[in-house]
């Protein structure tokens, strides 16, 4: 089996009746939104359920999962989502997919965020993949100079050689800052930036990791917050 799909579906395992549920997004988070719809139409689990992106929101959708706008939701009591690096500390990148924004403020009202992913993300320093960092479009040239200021090589998202556009109108810069010592400084070093929306580090967030392996097993590692 695909390892993101063994580690998707393992995670969905963690859903229980009357539970408030953050739901992810891309290619690993995607196995758990479909296995949660199963759930749902198998058990008849009562869900609250918010998604992070366009896209989940269509995919959870698709399969039948009742939407809560996040306007209604206080407090989630598990969400489930993907990474681009995951450490040791199961501190992370995200926004590969370009939804870091809505995945950073479900994160935050999260009690017990659950990281699934294949064993490619999971390494011993973050950084290789860059970071994602969502910036307002008025100004972006002003703000990736800022960005280079702070060491980054910034880079504008295109997808189809048009500028990507995020969920929310915003534009991405890739910044290549080589490996990083220290995460949290840098995620707040960025943040302090005008022009910066968000960035794609994710510090002392995850509770869990499930890594699904190429072998056929998985591995899921702990952290307390
Ligand atoms: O913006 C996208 C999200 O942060 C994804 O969760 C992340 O990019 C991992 O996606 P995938 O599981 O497709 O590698």
């Amino acid at each position: 089996m695909d390892p993101k799909q063994l580690a998707g579906e393992q995670a969905a395992a963690y859903v229980e009746n009357n539970m408030v549920i953050g739901l992810g997004t891309g290619s690993t988070a995607c196995w758990a939104i479909k296995k949660i719809g199963e759930r749902i139409a198998n058990e008849g689990l009562q869900l609250t359920c918010t998604a992070t992106s366009i896209q989940s929101e269509k995919l959870a959708e698709q399969f039948h999962i009742p939407l809560t706008d996040i306007a209604q939701v206080s407090s989630i009591d598990i969400t489930i989502d993907g990474a681009d690096e995951i450490d040791r500390q199961l501190d992370m990148i995200k926004g590969g997919g370009g939804a870091l924004l809505r995945e950073k403020i479900i994160a935050n009202i999260t009690k017990y965020y659950i990281i699934v992913a294949d064993e490619s993300k999971y390494v011993a320093q973050l950084g290789a993949f860059g970071i994602p960092v969502e910036v307002v479009p008025f100004g972006w040239q002003r703000t990736a100079e800022h960005l280079e200021k702070l060491g980054a090589k910034p880079t504008l998202r295109k997808k189809e050689q048009e500028t990507f556009i995020t969920d929310n109108g915003n534009y991405i810069l890739d910044c290549d800052f080589g490996l990083i010592n220290d995460a949290a400084s840098l995620e707040t070093s960025i943040h302090n930036i005008p022009g910066v929306v968000v960035c794609g580090l994710f510090i002392s967030r995850a509770h869990k990791l499930i890594l699904g392996k190429k072998d056929g097993s998985t591995e899921e590692i702990t952290t307390k917050r």
